[in-house]
């Protein structure tokens, strides 16, 4: 099977790179950081965060950062029945209510720095009608299939969930966005997501697959036995990307990577989270090369696989707290260091001011 341009209509082809920022406002934005009013350097990571937000908004001195907009998308895992998750599969559901009601962590967290939030349920298994359609509008399907037995999606299925990732970017970023978040909500998704990483890197399980949301020793032996048998079940089908995201990954973990990629291509800027939003963004530089100089990582999470696939994707967290929720929290988090990064080199004043 090929991932040609028909898989995912709205994408440009698998393989398409993406254009860097342009060099000479990286340049720009480099001799600005370094003529402001501080010895070299002292901003630190502070100051390569700058250079990012004005290389990625394309203006020096960069623009506040007004509009940061969460996409948290939300599907279950076949995998999930079968002992890889310290929570049952009902969790979804709730968390998704949960959401709506504004009481999420992140969403918390996205009040308190001014960030919209958007959960869209794209593979949940209960059908949440009691909820607003608007949150069931992308639905691909009730659940995937268990990872280690069966493809998590049929080809279509994989297709459509790819072009409502890129459908669900472009939305946001008509909506005005300056920076997204991809988050995610589903019991059982940090075992797609360690499948994902190791199959693009081709590492095994056993690197990648951590304890998600707690299981213990016995449980995660269990759970990176899953993951290889779902690795060794693939086995060189994992060579193309779309066939990783249909055969190893869900409706929710293929339209992220999709949504990853397109804004990518659009050159708006994401903020990643964690082992599921990274493992989406590996699978999105390969559908689009180049697409990780687009992102940044808000967070270092606790899973392995995060940190593998951050460095594969040659990323250093903003923030590195021991957190391992998901739902885009750790990169609504880093959200008010990005934005006072992007406002140092806008409204610092130069060196060159100061003396005569
Ligand atoms: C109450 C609750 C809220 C969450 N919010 C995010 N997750 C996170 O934990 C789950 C992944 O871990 P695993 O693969 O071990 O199931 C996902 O739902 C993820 O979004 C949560 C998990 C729970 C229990
Ligand atoms: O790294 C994460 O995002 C994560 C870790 C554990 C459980 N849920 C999410």
């Amino acid at each position: 099977m090929t991932s040609g341009p028909d898989l995912a209509p709205t994408l440009p082809p698998a393989g398409t790179p993406v254009p860097a920022p342009d060099p000479a406002l990286v340049e720009a934005a480099r001799e600005r950081l370094g003529g402001l009013a501080t010895p070299a350097g002292a901003l630190g990571r502070l100051g390569d965060l700058a250079v990012w937000v004005a290389a990625t908004q394309g203006a020096v001195p960069p623009a506040p950062i007004e509009r940061v907009r969460a996409v948290v998308l939300a599907g279950d895992h076949g995998v999930s029945d079968h002992g890889v998750s310290a929570y049952p599969k009902a969790i979804t559901g709730a968390m998704v209510r949960t959401f709506v009601a504004g009481r999420a962590g992140v969403s918390v967290l996205a009040r308190q720095h001014g960030v919209t939030v958007r959960v869209l349920d794209l593979g949940v298994e209960e059908d949440l009608a009691d909820l607003d359609p608007a949150v069931r509008e992308f639905k691909v399907r009730a659940g995937s299939a268990p990872i280690h037995l069966q493809d998590a999606l049929t080809v279509g299925e994989a297709r459509r969930a790819m072009a409502v990732g890129a459908m669900i970017a472009d939305q946001e970023i008509a909506a005005g966005a300056q920076l997204l978040v991809s988050g995610d909500m589903g019991i059982g998704n940090t075992t797609p997501a360690a499948a994902l990483i190791a199959a693009s890197l081709g590492l095994p399980a056993e690197a990648v697959t951590g304890r998600g949301t707690g299981v213990d020793d016995a449980g995660l032996a269990h759970k990176t036995a899953i993951v290889q048998q779902a690795l060794d079940r693939v086995g060189d089908r994992a060579d193309d990307p779309v066939v990783t995201l249909q055969a190893l990954g869900s409706a929710d973990l293929t339209a992220s990577a999709t949504f990853l990629a397109r804004a990518a291509h659009a050159g708006v800027p994401v903020v990643l989270d964690g082992v599921i939003s990274v493992a989406a963004a590996l699978v999105a530089e390969r559908l689009a090369p180049g697409a990780a100089a687009w992102f940044v990582a808000g967070h270092r999470s606790t899973e392995p696989g995060q940190a593998i696939a951050l460095e594969k994707l040659g990323l250093e967290p903003v923030l590195d707290l021991g957190m391992r929720l998901g739902e885009g929290s750790g990169a609504v988090a880093a959200v008010p260091l990005i934005r006072s990064a992007g406002l140092l080199l806008a409204d610092m004043a130069l060196l060159a001011d100061l003396l005569p």
